[in-house]
């Protein structure tokens, strides 16, 4: 699962500077031109995503640092922090080629800019959440903006008629700048329970100064839940327990949904009411049910499911549990108090 770099390339849809006048960054160090890339000139990819990215969070968190860092791998310090860029950047992931429109959001909204940062939410497909470890404000406003992808992302649903409305957007919570230990104010604990809170895909702790790994991370989990998403528009993820955890080994952590993303073969888990699906294999999916948050009892999920099920696809019979015991039969636990039956259950014909 190697990210193939390749020349990034920046492009400002007409579209797009229509109708909602982005100026191109002028300090940006990439080419704003859009060489056609090497895999597109030799013609291996034979179908080309688009993924819409927005990058969401308030001013000064690093957004645009981290889409910067993720295109060109550079860290770069100071930006202008009015301008709102769209970046297209081609790359291999998990060898599908991807496309990605990434919206860099301009974190300083007033009241006018309300209309349009909604109309963004409902351009996107996939978001990335950003707070500032070192600012509490930041971590609030995710709140919010969550709020606002929530609502957005409905309401565009249920306008064209479709009655599953739940949002299933993929949402990554990112909290950057752990690097400044001496600053912070967010816990990591406090940004994983913000991250259930929020029903977020993932949590990500990340340094964008530091760790270019990081950043990376971070867009290939936007990818992979996009990619999950999409294929299975109506199924909604599990919002239950976070039991798999992996901490990198550059300090960044990461927090998924149970078994999703985190173990190693990063297999993603839908659940759709008690049913649980696997994005990539079904064949071998025994372990990992169990793992998922189904609502089965305890003990059936006890005993695995091929030792219960026959070939045919019968359930083996388990013992048959009775209210009352047929005649003839005592009770196993003989402390039991009799219940009375009162007069309605007996009839009004019984004797007395
Ligand atoms: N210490 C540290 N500083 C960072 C990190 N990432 C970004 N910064 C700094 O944070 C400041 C703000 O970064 P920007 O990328 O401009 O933040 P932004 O969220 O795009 O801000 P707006 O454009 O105003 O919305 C810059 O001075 C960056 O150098 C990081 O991981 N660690």
């Amino acid at each position: 699962m190697q990210l193939v770099e390749q020349q990034p390339e920046i492009y400002l849809p007409t579209s797009y500077l229509s109708q909602r006048n982005v100026i191109k960054c002028p300090s940006c160090p990439m080419n704003t031109t859009s060489p056609k890339s090497s895999l597109a000139k030799l013609g291996i990819h034979t179908k080309q995503k688009s993924l819409k990215v927005m990058v969401l969070g308030q001013s000064g968190v690093g957004k645009t640092a981290m889409v910067v860092r993720f295109i060109t791998r550079r860290y770069i310090g100071e930006y202008d922090p009015n301008l709102e860029k769209v970046y297209t950047f081609n790359t291999t992931l998990d060898n599908d080629y991807v496309q990605f429109d990434i919206l860099d959001a301009t974190g300083q909204q007033n009241e006018n800019d309300c209309s349009n940062l909604e109309s963004n939410i409902r351009w996107a497909d996939a978001f990335i959440l950003m707070y500032s470890v070192t600012d509490k404000c930041s971590f609030d406003e995710c709140n919010r903006l969550k709020f606002l992808i929530n609502y957005n992302k409905k309401r565009r649903k249920l306008g064209s008629n479709n009655k599953d409305y739940m949002s299933d957007v993929p949402v990554i919570l990112v909290g950057n700048k752990n690097d400044q230990t001496g600053d912070r104010m967010v816990s990591v604990e406090e940004g994983q329970r913000r991250f259930r809170e929020l029903s977020c895909a993932c949590f990500h702790e990340i340094s964008v100064r530091e760790s270019v790994d990081q950043v990376q991370d971070v867009f290939r989990d936007v990818f992979r839940f996009w990619r999950v998403s999409s294929k299975n528009p109506k199924l909604k993820r599990s919002t239950s327990d976070v039991q798999n955890e992996a901490i990198s080994p550059d300090s960044g952590c990461s927090f998924y949904e149970t078994a999703s993303l985190a173990n190693e073969t990063r297999r993603s888990f839908l659940v759709i009411g008690s049913a649980c699906l696997e994005e990539n294999d079904h064949s071998e999916s025994n372990d990992d049910m169990r793992s998922s948050s189904l609502n089965s009892s305890h003990s059936e999920l006890e005993t695995p499911f091929r030792s219960r099920a026959s070939t045919d696809g019968t359930l083996l019979s388990r013992p048959r549990r009775w209210r009352y015991p047929p005649p003839g039969c005592l009770l196993p636990h003989t402390n039991r108090v009799e219940r009375r039956m009162s007069i309605s259950t007996r009839g009004s014909n019984a004797s007395y």
